[in-house]
């Protein structure tokens, strides 16, 4: 079942009187259980589409349906309350609050969204995703005090507090050196086994070839799509072979898209 409608979505910017048409016409769906990268060159409206879909940014036209609820016509205050809940959100710039540890970062919008009645619920929540994350010896450090890979898994757990139907992610291994995009994109894995929607906008070859399916975007257009199938790994590692065979798939894809 589609989890996320997306039709005729079009969004039109005015910088100096001018009208800049970023996405025209856009139309796709993203299934329950899917993890699904955007890909394209700089530009080409990629971080504005995945803006415009989650509510962020509002389109200038279309429909975006997510469990068929209409998004675009939500006012800001319910828009905002729907994305606490239903919408995880994690980006390349983490924004965590620096005074803050990371256990109290993560529970966090959990306290927002629930009032004290549910603290109980989501310290137990917190506690979980923190141990699927690999990352509960570090629940009292400051967030300054830990790597960049902890800092984006326990952004992962943050955005996941609220239990959301779909988790969208702008270049979430974009500022990380290889070995903990790898253990970023593990965590991802194993959240998209156990049945999490994940949309992510990603410049990295190798990050797309761990999705379901790809995206690609040229001019605000897709140009293209490619289908690899999910990676079912319930510990989220993925073995050599596999990682080489989607690889290739995937290289030579792009080659085809003009990458
Ligand atoms: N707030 C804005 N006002 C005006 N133009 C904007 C705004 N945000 C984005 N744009 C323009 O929209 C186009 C698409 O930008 P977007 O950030 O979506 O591209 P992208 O594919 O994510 O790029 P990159 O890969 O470089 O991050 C660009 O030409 C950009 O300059």
């Amino acid at each position: 079942m589609a989890a996320l409608k997306v039709k005729d979505l079009c969004k039109t910017y005015e910088v100096n009187k001018r009208q800049i048409n970023v996405l025209k016409n856009v139309s796709f769906n993203i299934d329950d259980g899917e993890m699904v990268a955007i890909m394209g060159p700089s530009g080409s409206g990629k971080s504005t589409l995945l803006y415009s879909v989650s509510g962020m940014d509002r389109a200038t036209a279309g429909s975006v349906k997510f469990d068929n609820e209409e998004i675009a016509d939500m006012s800001e205050k319910n828009l905002a309350d729907y994305r606490l809940v239903k919408m995880g959100f994690i980006f390349q710039q983490m924004n965590m609050l620096k005074n803050l540890t990371v256990y109290d970062n993560i529970i966090l919008p959990g306290y927002e969204a629930g009032g004290k009645k549910n603290r109980k619920i989501v310290d137990e929540r917190a506690k979980e995703l923190m141990r699927k994350m690999e990352i509960s010896e570090i629940a009292d450090n400051d967030i300054t005090e830990i790597s960049g890979g902890q800092l984006q898994r326990a952004c992962i757990c943050r955005s996941l507090i609220n239990n959301p139907g779909i988790l969208f992610a702008d270049e979430p291994t974009g500022a990380l050196n290889r070995n903990s995009s790898e253990e970023v994109m593990r965590m991802m894995i194993k959240l998209n086994s156990e049945g999490m929607t994940i949309m992510m906008v990603t410049h990295d070859m190798k990050s797309a070839a761990k999705c379901s399916r790809i995206l690609y975007i040229v001019d605000g257009n897709i140009k293209g799509e490619l289908e690899l199938g999910k990676v079912e790994s319930p510990k989220g590692d993925i073995t050599e072979a596999e990682m080489k065979k989607r690889e290739k798939t995937v290289n030579n894809w792009l080659v085809e898209m003009g990458w």
